[in-house]
């Protein structure tokens, strides 16, 4: 396995794999000052050759810039997931996806690529997660909901059931989600509220 990013999100990515007893042969990275991480050599991602032997996953917690790597390279691209996460029956994880610690992710939920499903997120049964999402730690998806491409979920956000999250969106730390959400939005506060209407660059 090689992983593109060496960063904080790709220490936690480290953890999962080498407790899933993957083989991690090196870290490719844009900073050629960075030389290692975790006791993992990092080599300067510059005029790389993508190793079709491999499997390789984005470890950039950016969604734009995640999507952006991901699309450059023509390899396969593998999973993390944390043995101590619970996936239930008929549960589909796209490739690149990472799903840590604690995540809980209940029945006949689709999962896209290249998704980040952090420590301890609860998403419930027959919810649609499309690429390059990511829920942050802690947040809650009640069932059925539909979260749109490269949207991030803040931190401890609550979702209440039934919902369509668009794509690009913002949902604030904290954030209790009680209708629709449009494309781009980014919303705070109990009961959420939007405060603007982003460009998709985080
Ligand atoms: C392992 C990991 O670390 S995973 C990473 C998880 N990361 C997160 O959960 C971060 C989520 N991000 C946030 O909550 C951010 O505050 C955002 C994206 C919602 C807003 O960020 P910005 O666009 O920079 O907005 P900014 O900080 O300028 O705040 C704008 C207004 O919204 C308010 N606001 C911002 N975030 C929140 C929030 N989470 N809840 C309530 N109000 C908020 C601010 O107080 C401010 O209000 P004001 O205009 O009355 O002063």
């Amino acid at each position: 396995m090689i992983l593109i990013g060496a960063s904080g999100h790709a220490k936690v990515i480290l953890d999962i794999l080498e407790k899933n007893e993957f083989t991690v042969d090196y870290l490719l990275d844009a900073n050629p000052n960075i030389k290692e991480l975790a006791g993992y050599n990092v080599i300067e991602d510059k005029d790389h050759i993508d190793d079709i032997n491999q499997e390789y996953i984005v470890s950039i917690g950016s969604n734009l810039i995640r999507k952006r790597v991901s699309e450059q390279r023509k390899v396969k691209f593998g999973w993390a997931i944390h043995p101590d996460s619970i996936l239930g029956d008929d549960v589909s994880i796209g490739q690149g996806t990472v799903v840590m610690a604690g995540a809980i992710i209940n029945p006949s939920t689709q999962v896209g690529n290249h998704c980040i499903i952090n420590t301890s997120a609860s998403i419930d049964h027959d919810c649609e997660i499309a690429d390059y999402v990511h829920i942050s730690p802690s947040a809650t998806l009640c069932g059925t909901i539909e979260v749109g491409e490269g949207t991030h979920i803040g931190a401890g956000a609550t979702i209440i059931p039934n919902l369509k999250i668009g794509k690009w969106a913002t949902i604030g730390a904290g954030a209790v989600v009680i209708k629709d959400v449009p494309d781009y939005a980014v919303v705070v506060g109990n009961p959420g509220r939007i405060i603007k209407i982003g460009n998709g660059e985080e």
